[in-house]
């Protein structure tokens, strides 16, 4: 049986992430360092939104921090969503994934132990990566092929 108290203890940690789409059709993956949690999975760049922050400027700040590039809320829109129950402790976090293609400055791993690199449609489920970013991949694929179509349209 669910206590009352044990619902009301559960709480959604939101964590935003993008997918930075480049015109020739390929998305900006990030290589989580070894040390942290998911280390060295393949994720879309990103981070846990904190307090007092909005998700549009949360993922501002963190590409910022990850990538070294500027991006605008108002150029965000958003791609899709996954869920995952953390058992162990209650918790669950709800990943937001946005997209966005344009961005200002040369994207690189700006962490430690981080590496970046630019994916296209048939090399995105190739990678390794968190089980929440696989339905997420899935819904950046359609994005990728129609901009490697518009690039190739005569
Ligand atoms: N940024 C990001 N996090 C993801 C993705 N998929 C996924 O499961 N996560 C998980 O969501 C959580 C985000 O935490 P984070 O460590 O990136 O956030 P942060 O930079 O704000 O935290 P920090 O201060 O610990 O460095 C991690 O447990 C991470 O593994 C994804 O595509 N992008």
């Amino acid at each position: 049986m669910v206590r009352a108290d044990m619902e009301n203890s559960s709480t959604v940690r939101i964590v935003v992430a993008l997918a930075l789409l480049h015109p020739s059709g390929q998305v900006l993956m990030q290589h989580r360092p070894r040390n942290k949690a998911h280390g060295g999975l393949w994720e879309f760049p990103g981070g846990k939104v904190e307090p007092h922050e909005t998700c549009e400027s949360a993922i501002v700040r963190e590409i910022d921090e990850e990538l070294g590039v500027v991006i605008e809320a108002a150029d965000l829109f958003p791609v899709s969503f996954a869920t995952e129950a953390l058992v162990d402790n209650g918790q669950s976090i709800l990943l937001l994934l946005y997209g966005t293609r344009n961005w200002q400055g040369v994207a690189q791993a700006m962490e430690a132990g981080s590496e970046v690199r630019w994916t296209g449609p048939d090399e995105l489920l190739q990678l390794p990566m968190p089980p929440l970013d696989v339905p997420l991949a899935r819904a950046v694929i359609p994005l990728l092929e129609g901009l490697a179509k518009a690039t190739t349209a005569p």
